[in-house]
């Protein structure tokens, strides 16, 4: 244990020790368990569901989150092309509807809700129109409950057993895959049909991809590949908004700044057609920063990347083939790179003087691996937070509720919050007795 501490102690340099023999323990026993590969499914093909990770990585090493890029660099620049700011940035308009009308079936008529689950839908059926191009309905609602129950299991052990999370998370699975093969299917033909999609998604990029040898995705890496797709693009977003609700409900002063800079957006919009575009997104400065510095304090995920060399780091080798698993607070909580660490301070950012230097401040990664999402997440999460803020107030209905990893950080319970909606501009409440409720 103590050479495994010391070989790893670089990379984690941590203020508590206590914390560096639990995640070594951990790693140790996951090491054992997925025989030293952490994130075993993503860059070697194994049989399907045999070491855990029931959720996603049946196909191998075609695979988005593959470090050992088994599509050459083609895959992730597919992604990137669909999301590149150019494209995204046009369709705020659209983005906008449809997180408003998201947010109106979620609180209509309702005086508290559950945060967590509300993102995660909302979160999940933005992407959805947007990248994938999924048609409201039950298939769309089926599919989100079945991804929230499936994300539970997805480190599950696998005992594959009657009534076990893992059996449950297969059979999840299983129906996942059901949808999303009728969906590419439905999109195939449309495409040899000559049918064109309102705009290039993510769907028709995978279809269209092709390898060196001019192959094309099988099945079961398509499934894989929109399956890890379908994660990454709301569950992420989900936390860190659910995150910044709970911070707002107790943070008054930044609370009143996010309002503040939300209802000067709104007077410029006065006598418009009201539609928000990507000018006004560039406007909420402020709002912003209280997201990113909320990432450098939670950093809502962890990531990993496989040495293709032999290398060092620090004077520690690093063996070709080794999967390095990096979390963020090890330089977002250290006092050289950012001062008073544990003080939440969203001025850090924009504030040339404080700036961090390259490679220390990585909420969404850093190198050509970077999440190529970041964009798209900025400006869902401001039209989201910001529909919110202008329409109401809340209080935590678990005061100072705890954070738990599953193994991203979730508030506990969900997040209950009361809402307290402003008297006359609160669309999303139309039931005039909440609505009476004064801030
Ligand atoms: C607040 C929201 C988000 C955060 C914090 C986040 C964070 C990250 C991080 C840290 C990685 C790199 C993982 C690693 O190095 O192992 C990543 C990868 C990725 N993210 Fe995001 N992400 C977010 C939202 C999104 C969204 C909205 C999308 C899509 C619309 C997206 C798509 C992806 C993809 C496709 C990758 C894999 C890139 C590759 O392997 O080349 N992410 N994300």
């Amino acid at each position: 244990m103590e050479s495994l501490l010391s070989r790893i102690e670089p990379f984690f340099t941590f203020q508590q020790p206590l914390l560096a023999v639990v995640l070594v323990t951990l790693l140790a026993l996951l090491g054992g368990y997925y025989r030293f590969r952490v994130f075993p499914l993503l860059g070697k093909k194994l049989p399907p569901r045999s070491l855990g990770f029931p959720l996603v990585g049946q196909a191998g090493s075609k695979f988005i989150f593959s470090a050992n890029d088994a599509l050459g660099s083609n895959q992730p620049v597919s992604v990137a092309r669909i999301l590149r700011p150019e494209s995204i940035q046009r369709f705020v308009g659209e983005m906008d509807a449809i997180v408003k009308e998201q947010l109106l079936q979620e609180l209509k008529g309702k005086d508290s809700v559950q945060v967590v689950t509300m993102m995660k839908k909302v979160t999940f059926k933005v992407t959805c129109s947007l990248l994938f191009g999924l048609p409201e309905g039950k298939e769309k609602d089926a599919l989100l409950e079945d991804f929230t129950i499936a994300l539970k299991g997805a480190w599950a052990i696998p005992i594959d057993f009657p009534g076990t999370i893992f059996r449950q998370t297969c059979q999840t699975r299983d129906r996942i895959t059901t949808v999303i093969t009728k969906l590419v299917e439905r999109r195939k033909k449309e495409m040899e049909e000559g049918k064109e999609a309102p705009r290039e998604d993510v769907i028709s990029s995978f279809l269209n991809l092709r390898d060196e040898e001019d192959q094309s995705l099988t099945k079961d890496e398509m499934i894989d590949n929109i399956v890890s797709m379908i994660i990454a693009s709301h569950d992420t977003s989900a936390i860190v908004l659910s995150l910044l609700l709970r911070h707002l409900a107790g943070d008054t002063h930044v609370y009143e700044a996010v309002l503040e800079e939300q209802t000067e957006i709104s007077k410029t919009k006065e006598g418009k057609d009201g539609m928000l575009r990507w000018s006004d997104v560039e406007k909420m400065k402020y709002t912003w920063r209280v997201a990113q510095e909320l990432m450098r304090v939670t950093p809502p995920v962890f990531g990993n990347f496989k040495s293709t060399k032999d290398t060092s780091f620090g004077g520690f080798d690093i063996p070709k083939g080794w999967q390095v698993f990096w979390i963020a607070c090890a330089t977002h909580m250290d006092e050289k790179i950012f001062e008073e660490p544990e003080k939440f301070d969203p001025s850090r950012f924009g504030n040339p003087s404080k700036s961090a230097p390259p490679y220390t401040y990585i909420p969404f990664g850093a190198g050509p691996r970077a999440c190529p999402g970041v964009d798209f997440a900025r400006i869902e999460m401001m039209l989201i937070l910001r529909h919110l803020i202008i329409n109401s107030k809340w209080t935590e209905l678990i005061p100072d509720e705890a954070i738990t990893r599953e193994p991203m950080p979730y508030p506990a319970m969900g997040l209950p919050i009361k809402l307290h909606p402003r008297k006359d501009i609160c669309w999303f409440n139309v039931i005039p007795s909440l609505c009476t409720e004064q801030n």
